[in-house]
């Protein structure tokens, strides 16, 4: 049995490239649903500046487009989870591949309840990352370029994975932020999720 079931933890999975729009909409839907939203792209840059044995590691990884992996990956998620004292989490830019996946279903064992997925052209992913403006090393076109790549080879594969277990759900995220959350609001309604 999942632990979402024996325990009452909920996980959603938040995906798509970047500047798709993951973090604008988890912000937005952790204020209004009451969830907290742990980005996994944060969760390892607040552990790059910490100076611990795996700071160079993951700046390298980071300035390279290139993944983590994943056994760090999941223990920084998994410590995050248990020092919330939050039953409801949006685990936003995770599971990227495969062997993410396995390593959460090995460690963390709670099943996602869905799978949101914001879908967005390469031209708009790219446009965004680079206009962020946020200081971001890996925004710069050659690593966001290598981001897109793969986002497309290794993450969109894993997405496609949970529309066959039924886990999918999809939003235009070239639509407004506005218009975006509002088809977002749509999929928790339609799960039974409402305003906290
Ligand atoms: N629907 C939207 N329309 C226009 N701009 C948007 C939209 N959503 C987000 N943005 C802008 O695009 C940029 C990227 O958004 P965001 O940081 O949320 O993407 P992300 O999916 O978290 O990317 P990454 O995977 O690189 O962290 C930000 O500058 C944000 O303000
Ligand atoms: N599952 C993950 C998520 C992220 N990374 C690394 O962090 C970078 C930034 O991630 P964003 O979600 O903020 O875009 C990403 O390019 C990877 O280097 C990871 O390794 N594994
Ligand atoms: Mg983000």
């Amino acid at each position: 049995m999942s632990r979402s079931s024996a325990n009452g933890v909920t996980v959603i999975f938040v995906l798509g490239g970047p500047g798709s729009g993951k973090g604008t909409q988890c912000k937005k839907i952790a204020k209004h649903y009451g969830f907290s939203h742990l980005s996994v792209g944060d969760l390892l840059r607040v552990e790059m500046e910490s100076g611990s044995a795996d700071s160079a590691m993951i700046k390298n990884m980071q300035k390279e487009g290139k993944l983590v992996p994943s056994d760090i990956v999941v223990k920084l998620l998994q410590r995050a989870i248990q020092e919330n004292g939050n039953n409801k989490f949006l685990i936003d830019g995770f599971p990227r591949n495969e062997e993410n996946l396995s390593a959460y279903d090995a460690v963390i064992k709670i099943e996602p309840k869905f799978v949101l997925y914001l879908e967005c052209s390469e031209d708009v992913m790219i446009q965004r990352a680079l206009n962020r403006n946020q200081g971001r090393e890996d925004d710069q076109i050659e690593t966001i370029k290598k981001r897109v790549k793969l986002f497309f080879e290794s993450t969109l594969p894993m997405i496609e994975y949970f529309g066959t277990k039924g886990k999918l759900c999809k939003v235009n995220g070239e639509k407004s932020v506005e218009e975006v959350f509002e088809e977002i609001k749509g999929i928790f309604s339609s799960h039974e999720i409402s305003k906290s």
